[in-house]
């Protein structure tokens, strides 16, 4: 599948997972609005994309997706650029236990102040085109984890923000996809936060004994969901130890949702 004509925005993206999204999408055709905290970053990878992959089909905006008006201005200047949005992607997120509350801001509220952005702007029923809101969770959203409570309290709550939008029985009349990635540690930037806790060596030993993913097999998992003609309600684990698997309403109901 090609994404010409499809638009995508994607949060925290100047490095790690989300810039392998961006660079994913640009690659199969989309233009892609990619942002960051991380301004200077950000700008070069904008430079470097831009010119692979066009000048007009990348643009890059410095977003913190804890400021809810930073998040709403950069999605309405995708909206002016690229002429709307298609695919929403809430990636942006922190590790970090000791400031607790800027992990809830920015891996929980930015995440469901993204996906309020794009349903409003998506819905069907308000003169929207319909659209994809895809959630970057983790298996720490599916499975209590010692070493980082906050960071899985934060997670689980952005899994049931999207188990309760994708389980609406109105959602295709809005023309509304939710799709949600859940990948386990991967080998990116934010496995190595600035600073240790007790439960460093538990950590480490955990790792080794589950393993990594590769950021390319994530990558396989993120196109399965907007590559689908229908993602809504899917959640998507990736581990080292079993792959990709695919979680289908059917075994949402198992669990009595
Ligand atoms: N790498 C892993 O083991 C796993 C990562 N994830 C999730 O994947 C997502 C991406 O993380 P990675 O690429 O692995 O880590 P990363 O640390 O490489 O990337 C995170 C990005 O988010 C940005 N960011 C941080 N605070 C922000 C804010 N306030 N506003 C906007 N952007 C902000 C950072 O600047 C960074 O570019 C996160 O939501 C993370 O929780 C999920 C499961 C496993
Ligand atoms: C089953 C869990 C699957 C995925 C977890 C996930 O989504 C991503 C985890 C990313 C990083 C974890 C880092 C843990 C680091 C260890 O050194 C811990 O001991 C550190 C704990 C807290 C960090 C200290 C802090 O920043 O306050």
């Amino acid at each position: 599948m090609n994404f010409i004509n499809q638009v995508a925005f994607i949060t925290g993206a100047a490095q790690g997972l989300g810039k392998a999204f961006t660079e994913a999408l640009l690659k199969k055709g989309a233009r892609v609005c990619f942002t960051d905290i991380q301004g200077e970053k950000g700008q070069k990878v904008e430079s470097d994309f831009k010119g692979k992959y066009g000048q007009k089909n990348v643009l890059f905006l410095t977003c913190d997706v804890s400021s809810s008006q930073n998040l709403k201005n950069c999605f309405q200047r995708a909206v002016s650029t690229f002429g709307g949005v298609d695919i929403m992607v809430n990636n942006a997120g922190i590790v970090d236990e000791e400031n607790w509350k800027n992990v809830i801001n920015i891996n929980l509220v930015g995440a469901l102040e993204g996906s309020m952005l794009a349903i409003e702007h998506m819905r069907t029923d308000k003169g929207g085109k319909g659209g994809k809101i895809i959630n970057i969770a983790s298996t720490a959203g599916l499975t209590g984890v010692f070493f980082t409570p906050f960071y899985s309290a934060a997670k689980f709550g952005l899994v049931g923000f999207h188990r309760s939008w994708a389980s609406n029985p109105y959602i295709g009349q809005l023309g509304l996809q939710f799709g949600c990635l859940c990948p386990a540690f991967t080998d990116t930037a934010i496995l190595y936060p600035k600073s240790k806790s007790q439960y460093d060596d538990d950590f480490k030993k955990f790792i080794g004994q589950y393993g990594v993913n590769k950021v390319e097999t994530v990558v396989e998992a993120f196109l399965m969901l907007v590559e689908s003609e229908n993602c809504n309600q899917d959640i998507i684990t990736v581990t080292a130890q079993d792959g990709i698997q695919y979680h289908y309403k059917e075994n949402l109901k198992k669990s009595n949702l």
